[in-house]
C-alpha cells in the first residue's frame, strides 16, 4: 500500500503548502467577490462559512482530490453498517444507530441490534418521565429535587455539556450535578449542597470499573446511607448507565435501573445512549429525541452530500491542510456562547482522544502528523485574555468561531454585542491593520489568522446534535485519510495500570519504580501514615462496611482497566 505522504495528492498539497504560505487570504475576496458565498453552505439549521482560510481553489480541489483517493467512501459504509472498523479492540463503531430514525436494521455478530436501542430508548423514557413528573419517589416518599451524574471522560463531558447548553430547556424544579474528578472535593462540594431523601445519582460508567467513578459513587452511597435510608433504599436513589450490569447489580443498583448500552459504543461518542440519561431528565424525553434526530440529520448530509459541499468532510480537511501543509499545532474553539462553555472540554476529548495516535491501523509508525492540540474558552472571555497570543503572537492557530444567532428573550443587547463582537474578530484576525506599514511595529496586527464561523439559528436540542455529530464525523474524516483508528485509546490505560501498581507496592516495594518517583512516593508516604492499606482506591460493594471485600474488587477493578475493559 502505498505510504500517504508518497502519493500525487500529499505531494501537490505540499508543493502549494509553499506557495500558499505567502499569500494573502484577503486578496482571495478582491480576486473572486464571491468567495462568501461559494465558500459557505447551510446544514438544517447550521451555516458554515469557510471563507476566511488560507485556502486558495487550487488548494481546496487538491484537498478534495486527497479525499477521494481516501479510503472514506469505504470506511464511512463500513462504520454505518457495522463493520468492525475499531481493529484493535475488534469492535463495530455504531454511535449513529443510537440515533438513527431509518426503521432499518443493524446488524453487529449475526444480530440486529435495533430491538435493544428501541428497548433502552423507552427505558429511558418511562424513567425521565417518571422522575421529572414527581412519580418517581425516593426512600421516604418525596420527589426527585437534584440529579447528580457520577462519571468521567466520556461518561461525564458529553451530558455535562448538553446539560449546561440546554440549561434554558431543564426542568424547572431539578437541579443538575457533575462529579467527575477523584479529588474528593469535588463530590464532597457537590453533596454538602443535597439532601439524601431528594437526591438521585445516576453512576455513569461504560465499564463500571473506572477507579475515580468508583470511588465518587462509593463514597455517594456511604453519605446516602449514613444520613438516610438503609441498603435496600439504594435502589430508589441510584441507577447506572453502564455496559457492565453485573458489576451495577453488585453495587446494589435494582436489575430494571441499569441502563444498558453496547461495547460498540466508544466512550466519547456515548452521550446518544444511556450516557444521555441525564439530558433526558433535564430536557424531557422529547428533546432528547430532538438531539437524536439532529445528529441524524448531520449523519445523513455526511452519507449523501458529495465532498466539495459536505460539511463534515470540508471541516476534516481545512484542520489537515493546517495540520500537515501549513505547519499548525493547535485548533481553537471558541464558542461565543455562555452556554456552550463546556464544549472546548468535550471536543478536547472527541478529537484529541480519538486521533491523538502515531501508528496507523496497521500499527506502523507515520511519517506525518496527526491530531492537533484542541483548545479553547468561550468568547469574549477569551477575547480578553489569550487572543492577543492569537493576534500577535508568532504562533500560527487556526479558529472556529460559533455562535448561535436568536437572542434569548431579555438579552438582546447582549446578544448583540456578543455577535458583533465575534465578527470583529474573525474580521481582525483575517485582515489585520490594514495601515499596519505605517504603524509602530508594537501596535501593528499583522492578520492572515484563519477562521471558520458557524452560525447556529437558535441553540436548540436539534442544532446541538446536529453540531456534535458535526464534530465527530470531522475527527472520522480525518482519522480515515491519516489511516490511524481513531476508537480506541490504549494511551490511557497505561497510566491506569501503574496508579494501580503504586497503590499496590507504596507499602512494601516502590524499587521499581525510577528514582524520581520513588522520591516522590516518600513525601507522598509521610502523609499516609498507615500506608497504601488505607487509601488504596477501594471499589464498591453490596453493603457499606465490608472493606475487604472492597480491597479485593479494587484490585480486580484495576486489573479489568487495565486488560480488556476499554471504554
Ligand atoms: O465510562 P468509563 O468506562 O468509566 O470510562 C470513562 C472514560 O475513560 C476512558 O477510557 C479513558 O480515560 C475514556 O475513553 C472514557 O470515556
Amino acid at each position: 500500500m502505498l505510504q500517504l505522504t508518497r502519493s500525487v495528492s500529499w505531494q501537490a498539497l505540499t508543493q502549494l503548502g509553499e506557495v500558499t504560505r505567502n499569500d494573502r487570504i484577503r486578496d482571495y475576496f478582491t480576486a473572486d467577490p464571491k468567495r462568501f458565498e461559494k465558500m459557505s453552505l447551510r446544514v438544517g439549521g447550521l451555516f458554515l462559512d469557510y471563507s476566511k482560510h488560507h485556502i486558495s481553489d487550487e488548494v481546496l480541489t487538491a484537498l478534495i482530490e486527497l479525499a477521494e483517493h481516501s479510503a472514506l467512501v469505504q470506511r464511512r459504509a463500513q462504520m454505518f453498517s457495522g463493520d468492525i472498523i475499531n481493529v484493535t479492540e475488534n469492535r463495530p463503531v455504531l454511535h449513529t444507530a443510537l440515533r438513527s430514525q431509518a426503521n432499518m436494521p443493524v446488524i453487529v455478530d449475526g444480530k440486529d441490534v435495533t430491538p435493544e436501542i428501541q428497548k433502552t430508548r423507552e427505558q429511558i423514557r418511562a424513567f425521565s418521565e417518571a422522575v421529572r413528573s414527581g412519580e418517581w419517589k425516593g426512600y421516604d416518599g418525596q420527589r426527585i429535587r437534584d440529579v447528580v451524574n457520577i462519571g468521567i471522560g466520556g461518561s461525564d463531558l458529553g451530558p455535562n455539556m448538553a446539560c449546561r447548553a440546554l440549561l434554558k430547556h431543564r426542568h424547572p424544579e431539578i437541579n443538575f450535578h457533575f462529579v467527575s474528578n477523584v479529588d474528593g472535593n469535588h463530590i464532597q462540594k457537590v453533596l454538602k449542597r443535597l439532601d439524601p431523601a431528594t437526591t438521585l445519582f445516576i453512576v455513569s460508567t461504560k465499564t463500571f470499573s473506572t477507579q475515580e467513578t468508583l470511588l465518587n459513587a462509593k463514597t455517594a452511597r456511604r453519605w446516602f446511607l449514613e444520613q438516610a435510608g438503609q441498603d435496600a433504599d439504594v435502589g430508589a436513589h441510584f441507577v447506572a448507565a453502564s455496559t457492565n450490569r453485573k458489576a451495577a447489580k453488585e453495587f446494589g443498583i435494582r436489575e430494571e435501573n441499569v441502563f444498558e448500552f453496547w461495547a460498540w459504543v466508544g466512550g466519547r461518542y456515548s452521550m446518544w445512549s444511556s450516557i444521555g440519561l441525564p439530558i433526558a431528565l433535564s430536557i424531557g424525553y422529547e428533546g432528547f429525541m430532538d438531539l437524536l434526530e439532529g445528529a441524524y440529520e448531520m449523519d445523513q448530509h455526511f452519507i449523501d452530500a458529495p465532498m466539495e459541499s459536505n460539511m463534515p468532510v470540508l471541516m476534516a480537511l481545512i484542520g489537515i491542510w493546517y495540520i500537515n501543509f501549513m505547519g499548525a499545532e493547535t485548533q481553537a474553539i471558541v464558542p461565543y456562547d455562555q452556554a456552550l462553555h463546556q464544549l472546548p472540554a468535550f471536543l478536547q476529548q472527541l478529537d484529541m482522544e480519538s486521533n491523538g495516535k502515531s501508528v496507523d491501523i496497521f500499527g506502523r509508525p507515520v511519517d506525518y502528523k496527526t491530531g492537533p492540540i484542541v483548545w479553547g474558552e468561550t468568547g469574549s472571555n477569551g477575547q480578553h485574555a489569550f487572543f492577543q497570543l492569537l493576534h500577535q503572537g508568532t504562533r500560527y492557530v487556526p479558529i472556529d468561531f460559533i455562535a448561535s444567532l436568536k437572542p434569548e428573550p431579555g438579552t438582546e443587547e447582549h446578544h448583540f454585542a456578543l455577535i458583533t463582537n465575534m465578527l470583529a474578530q474573525a474580521n481582525a484576525f483575517m485582515e489585520g491593520s490594514q495601515d499596519g506599514s505605517n504603524l509602530d511595529p508594537h501596535y501593528s496586527c499583522p492578520g492572515n489568522r484563519p477562521s471558520s464561523t458557524l452560525l447556529l439559528d437558535e441553540l436548540t436540542p436539534r442544532n446541538l446534535g446536529a453540531l456534535i455529530a458535526l464534530y465527530e464525523h470531522k475527527v472520522f474524516v480525518q482519522g480515515v485519510i491519516w489511516n490511524i483508528n481513531s476508537f480506541d485509546q490504549w494511551g490511557v490505560q497505561l497510566g491506569k495500570r501503574i496508579a494501580g501498581e503504586i497503590s499496590a507496592r507504596i507499602d512494601t516495594d516502590v524499587q521499581a519504580f525510577d528514582p524520581s518517583t520513588q522520591g516522590l512516593l516518600a513525601l507522598v508516604r509521610e502523609y499516609f501514615p498507615a500506608g497504601g492499606e488505607n487509601s488504596k482506591p477501594d471499589t464498591v460493594s453490596t453493603t457499606g462496611d465490608d472493606v475487604a471485600k472492597n480491597r479485593k474488587g479494587a484490585k480486580a477493578a484495576t486489573s479489568s482497566n487495565t486488560k480488556g475493559a476499554t471504554s
